[in-house]
């Protein structure tokens, strides 16, 4: 097929690389003129994993094309892929605003009939205003399909070509026949159903998942208290296939571009029905403070007293292998420590630069390397797991530290690795850790 995709962030990015890499002649749009300047000249504007080499390949086979004319381009396709964000609103909404003009801009270039393909996450009710949009401003035939996007970033590639499912939401026959034609080499589970319930599966999927790791949170929080393990506790449910092992890991909380903006616009959507949605808002408050229980382990540790201390971050990212800082809990830990006179040292692999873009303050003192960051640093936070903190020597990581004080807050490290060590370490949802592999777990009082 002839495909534009408009957008090129993630989602649009990594689907038109991949259809391309599918057989299909795609080119890639976005307004902004310096990312496709660097695609063009075979930069990526984001980290991901193998997507530079993917799209290399394919624009060197001549399937793949980026442009800042989406008129052009429009007219050159049958398929219009529209991939441009949906960031929230202070409200909580998402900001339908670029979708919009790009509905607009669409509109205005139609030369015939397309099949016009949302992939960006987008409130039921979406798909069909922007077709009365465009329905406006062209007398040009079309039809909507609601096509929601599941790739996770780190993995995005992988996610793509091998998704668990599609789900196509159209009220046209024909336009969905031609979605699934054109999936149909991914997986066998295609669904297809209508525009409103493609959309909201997108939201429902993410608000589970996340509903998913609240849930694993507060069983750790607990299990810190009564004396369990929650990587024990989460191994032995998730045999149980009625709940299933992934997304069962505690830790800071989740982060990122899609859980916290995309719960919160379903607690919205639900509101604008008269409906509270009160799991998801317990869901999102308890992801809210996973995040202060990192800052709390080292009041207790330090007496409440946290002023003067020197503190080493590892990991600013919202999650390994990405770059992406959106949401990411390092933003409000870090701020916290900040404003209550902590000096903090702050490292990630590779998402330093957009760390400190979005962060935007003076007063962190920015590091080169893991070892570095933890140099006299009166306790260290891992926040992101990313290999190279689990791969660390510790006896080495112990000598540079000013106190051996460890806050994992992704549960990276295990027994084994702490042996030997002077470490005080804290995880969450493992008691028996806590304070060093020494410790007893507490004492129940009944
Ligand atoms: N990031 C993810 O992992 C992910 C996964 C699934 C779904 N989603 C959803 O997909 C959508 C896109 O997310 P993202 O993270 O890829 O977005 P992003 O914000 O990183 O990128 C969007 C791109 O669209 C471009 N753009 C905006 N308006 C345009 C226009 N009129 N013409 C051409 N280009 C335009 C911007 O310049 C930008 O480069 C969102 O709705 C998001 O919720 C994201
Ligand atoms: O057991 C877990 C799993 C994840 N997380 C955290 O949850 C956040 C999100 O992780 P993940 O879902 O892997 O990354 P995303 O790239 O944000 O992908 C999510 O959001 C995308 C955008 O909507 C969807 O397409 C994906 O299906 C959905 O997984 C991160 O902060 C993780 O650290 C946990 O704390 N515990």
């Amino acid at each position: 097929m002839n495909i534009t995709v408009i957008g090129t962030g993630y989602v649009g990015l990594v689907s038109g690389v991949c259809f391309a890499e599918l057989g299909n002649q795609v080119i890639c749009v976005d307004k902004d003129p310096e990312k496709i300047d660097l695609l063009n000249a075979g930069g990526i504007p984001i980290y991901e994993p193998g997507l530079k080499e993917l799209a290399a390949a394919n624009r060197v086979a001549g399937k793949l094309s980026f442009t800042t004319d989406l008129r052009n381009a429009v007219r050159r396709s049958d398929l219009i892929i529209v991939a441009v964000g949906t960031p929230p609103l202070p409200s909580g909404e998402a900001n339908l605003a670029y979708i919009e003009q790009a509905a607009l801009e669409i509109a205005d270039a139609m030369n015939g009939y397309k099949i016009i393909a949302v992939k960006s996450t987008v409130p039921v009710g979406t798909n069909e205003r922007l077709g009365s949009l465009m329905r406006g401003r062209t007398g040009m035939p079309f039809d909507s399909i609601s096509l929601p996007e599941f790739l996770r970033e780190g993995s995005a590639i992988q996610d793509t070509l091998h998704p668990d499912r599609i789900i196509i939401g159209a009220d046209n026959p024909g336009a969905a026949e031609a979605m699934v034609e054109l999936h149909r080499s991914l997986t066998e589970h295609v669904v297809v159903t209508d525009i409103r319930s493609a959309e909201m599966i997108k939201y429902a999927s993410n608000a589970f998942l996340a509903t998913k790791i609240s849930f694993i949170n507060e069983i750790a929080n607990i299990c810190e208290k009564v004396g369990a393990d929650v990587t024990q506790v989460a191994e032995g449910m998730g045999y149980d296939k009625r709940i299933g092992p992934s997304f069962l890991k505690a830790g800071i909380g989740y982060g990122g571009s899609c859980f916290p903006k995309d719960t919160s616009a379903l607690i919205q959507i639900a509101g604008h029905v008269d409906y509270e949605f009160k799991l998801l808002r317990s869901v999102v408050e308890v992801n809210q403070d996973q995040r202060f229980n990192v800052i709390r382990k080292l009041e207790t540790i330090f007496n409440g007293e946290l002023k003067g201390k020197t503190v080493a971050i590892w990991g600013l990212a919202f999650k390994p292998n990405t770059d992406d800082v959106r949401d990411s809990p390092a933003l409000e830990i870090i701020q916290h420590l900040l404003d209550n006179g902590v000096k903090v040292r702050a490292y990630d692999p590779v998402a330093m630069a957009n760390f400190r873009t979005l962060f935007g303050k003076e007063g962190v003192i920015w590091c080169d390397g893991a070892l570095e960051t933890a140099q006299g640093a009166d306790a260290l936070c891992l926040l992101t797991e990313w290999d190279e903190f689990a791969e660390i020597d510790l006896g080495e990581l112990q000598t540079v530290l000013k106190r051996p004080i460890l806050i994992d807050g992704r549960n990276v490290f295990k027994e084994e690795n702490l042996i030997g060590t002077e470490f005080i370490y804290y995880s969450v949802g493992r008691p028996s850790l806590n304070q060093g592999v020494r410790q007893q777990v507490p004492v129940l009082l009944f």
